[in-house]
């Protein structure tokens, strides 16, 4: 490496990048743009709570359990509270879903036109062994009018009419990765400086991937076809990546080509991962990388969910391997 490559110009700063876009679509309003600054703000000051959590006693559990009796780590109690804050002061979000609250969350000031649904601190139980963990929005337009009270029909959208979908990843860098449904795009946040900047264009997941990421502590209780699926990779020593944070074993599937499964299993019959906070995210960016989301049948972007905290079996990755995943889990009678 030279003294050149270590003085490479940084890319463009995030505020520009919505700017420009912006620009592109003449009839844009500038609230969906300002709406992204707002969960990017936000972002940065959650990325400074965990990265001194340790020091200011804010690892560990709050006490309390959320809507699903999972126990709340104080993280996740303070990541949920700064995204509401910042979305609330920013003005164009009139509701929020969140797997930190049990309901509905009307935001007091609000006349915004646009829905959240937010899992505020992803992968809560690494927070305190010093692993990355994350933050996964979407953004959906309402469908009630302004002023009016906010609906379940507003709250409980299809993937597919998600407007924006984006994660942010508190790793060995912070990164905000995005889509407005125009490719998917990552910026890297350089702390001294407190910009997020375009590092990672146009990204797109390699149709056969290189790893698989499961749980394999509940193999006994797999159905047949996962289990299949599973011993097929390890017969094709196809390497083996669980970190146990969703964001992370995405994020690295989804740059270097995988699939991540959370299937269904007898203690939770329906995986265990939320479909309107954690999956149709997630699933957004990934097909619009060139991969697939299902739930290994139905694409995840045209499930209806039914409710705010549902949970769904969750296949995501390249391409080719999701397929295959798909297809064993067809033959399973044979299987068995
Ligand atoms: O320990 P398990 O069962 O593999 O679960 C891990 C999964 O659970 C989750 O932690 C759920 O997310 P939360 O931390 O937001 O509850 C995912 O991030 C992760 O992939
Ligand atoms: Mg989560
Ligand atoms: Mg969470």
């Amino acid at each position: 490496m030279t003294t050149e490559d270590i003085n490479l110009p940084i890319g463009i700063p995030l505020d520009r990048f919505i700017q420009e876009r912006q620009s592109q679509f003449p009839f844009a309003s500038g609230e969906l743009s300002q709406l992204l600054r707002d969960i990017a703000l936000a972002g940065k000051i959650v990325n400074l709570e965990i990265s001194r959590s340790g020091l200011n006693d804010i690892e560990g559990a709050y006490g309390s359990k959320n809507v699903q009796g999972e126990d709340q780590q104080k993280l996740d109690v303070i990541a949920n509270e700064r995204f509401i804050n910042a979305l609330t002061k920013g003005g164009e979000v009139c509701a929020i879903i969140s797997e930190e609250e049990d309901t509905i969350r009307e935001l007091e000031s609000s006349k915004g036109k646009y829905i959240i649904a937010i899992d505020p601190l992803d992968g809560s139980s690494n927070i305190d062994v010093n692993v990355s963990i994350g933050t996964i929005f979407s953004v959906y337009r309402r469908k009630s009018n302004i002023g009016e009270k906010v609906t379940m029909d507003d709250v409980l959208q299809r993937g597919e009419e998600q407007v924006a979908a984006g994660y942010l990843i508190y790793g060995s860098s912070c990164m905000l990765v995005y889509t407005t449904g125009y490719g998917v795009n990552g910026f890297t946040y350089e702390p001294s400086l407190g910009e997020f900047f375009l590092s990672h264009t146009n990204l797109k997941t390699p149709e056969e991937g290189k790893y698989y990421s499961i749980n394999e502590g509940s193999y006994f209780s797999f159905e047949a076809g996962v289990k299949a699926f599973v011993d097929e990779c390890k017969q094709n020593k196809v390497s083996a990546r669980y970190i146990g944070s969703l964001v992370a074993d995405f994020h690295r599937n989804m740059l270097k080509g995988g699939i991540y499964i959370y299937p269904k299993t007898e203690s939770a019959p329906n995986g265990k991962l939320r479909l309107c906070y954690e999956c149709n995210a997630l699933a957004f960016l990934i097909e619009q990388a060139g991969g697939r989301a299902t739930d290994g049948e139905n694409r995840i972007l045209e499930i209806q969910p039914t409710t705010l905290h549902q949970r769904v079996p969750f296949f995501i990755g390249s391409e080719k391997m999701v397929l295959r995943a798909e297809s064993l889990l067809v033959g399973q009678e044979e299987v068995i």
